[in-house]
């Protein structure tokens, strides 16, 4: 039985961070969130406010705040971090060993290059004595701290890990279910940034619903063409980590992804569409790793493709969405054609 009341740590006070220190600190649990940005925790300790990041919600009171990571480590033995992919093996490094037997749940939805790595694969490099887990699912940070109701998948080969995170995290607006494909829940929550972008074009451009509907589908089979490819479960695709997510991102102009892919439809540059942002959107990098890795591995993805020649490549948009409409009609949806073909690798 997991202890309700056992100290967590949340690393990282950016949008997601907060909210998730503030989920469980607003249930109960004895939470420290950790910064690095001294003016920000000053501000949550005096007036439970994250005006950088979460402007207009209150935070619990019982929240604790702390720019000393070692401290906030040492505080407990769950940890999520909640660190832009950018940034996530840098923080790792300083505290690695502080890790050791720790449990330790990235929520973080990004590749590292070169080794096209997965967040909780970094985890595993730095803090190799760490247990590990990765949390994803349709969760926009300002609509979890508003109360609304969703759901997320807590993704271990370590099933007591699962456990302690379903005890501290599931409350009466949050459903934490759990999986065993790490691998394949933590590929759906980068992937889905990159369509999102795409989307958020679309709907700038006033494309009809059947378009955007098409989209998302397409968008669902490239995915998972490829995690199929790498070794994922293509079920997991159909949860709340693929689909579900793929959906939240791509229709909502809460997601930051959406918003870079807006702003880029309405003519603005990817510097001028993320500088106005001011937050992550980590599906502009993850375009880059996927283009690259996509190409080495020899799988085929045309919105991906398409996206880069537009974005990178400075490609005109009309003359990608008329390759993209003329390429050769293929099978609706491969994966079950795979599926019934041989084992899945993992
Ligand atoms: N916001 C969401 O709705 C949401 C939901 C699920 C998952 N995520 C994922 O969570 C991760 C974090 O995103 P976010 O939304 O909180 O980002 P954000 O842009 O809201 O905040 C980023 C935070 O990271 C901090 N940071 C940046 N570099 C750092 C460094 N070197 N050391 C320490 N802190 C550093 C910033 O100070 C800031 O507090 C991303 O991978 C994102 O995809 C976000
Ligand atoms: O705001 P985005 O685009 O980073 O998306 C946030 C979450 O990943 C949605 O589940």
């Amino acid at each position: 039985m997991t202890d309700r009341k056992a100290p967590v740590c949340v690393l990282g006070g950016g949008s997601f961070g907060t909210t998730l220190a503030n989920l469980m600190a607003a249930e109960g649990v004895p939470v420290t969130l950790w910064l690095r940005d001294a003016k920000v925790a000053r501000q949550i300790a005096d007036n439970h406010e994250n005006p950088r990041y979460l402007p207009g919600f209150r935070l619990d009171e019982r929240l604790q705040v702390t720019t000393d990571i070692e401290a906030a480590i040492a505080s407990a033995g769950l940890i999520f971090l909640a660190i832009p992919s950018s940034a996530f093996r840098s923080v790792l490094q300083s505290v690695g060993p502080l890790l050791a037997g720790k449990q330790v749940v990235s929520t973080t939805k990004g590749i590292e290059q070169p080794g096209f790595l997965m967040m909780s694969q970094i985890v595993e490099q730095e803090a190799p004595a760490a247990r590990v887990a990765v949390l994803s699912g349709p969760n926009l940070a300002k609509e979890m701290a508003a109360g609304e109701l969703t759901a997320t998948v807590v993704a271990s080969e370590d099933e007591q890990l699962c456990h302690a995170v379903q005890a501290v995290l599931g409350g009466p607006n949050l459903r934490v279910y759990a999986s065993q494909d790490r691998y394949g829940v933590e590929l759906g929550g980068a992937l889905k940034n990159v369509y999102a972008i795409i989307a958020g074009m679309a709907s700038a451009l006033g494309m009809g619903e059947n378009t955007k509907a098409m989209l998302i589908t397409r968008a669902l089979a490239e995915m998972t063409r490829f995690a199929v490819h790498m070794g994922a479960n293509p079920l997991t695709f159909l949860g709340l980590a693929g689909v579900g997510d793929l959906i939240v991102t791509c229709t909502s102009a809460q997601s930051r992804n959406f918003q870079v892919g807006y702003a880029l439809g309405k003519g603005e540059t990817l510097e001028e569409g993320v500088a106005r942002l001011g937050q992550v959107a980590e599906g502009v990098n993850t375009l880059k790793v996927l283009k690259q890795k996509s190409e080495e591995e020899g799988v085929y993805m045309p919105l991906v493709t398409g996206l880069h020649a537009i974005v990178f490549d400075k490609q005109p948009l009309p003359v990608v969405i008329g390759k993209l409409m003329s390429a050769e009609q293929k099978t609706d949806v491969e994966f079950a054609a795979v599926m019934s073909a041989g084992p899945i690798k993992s």
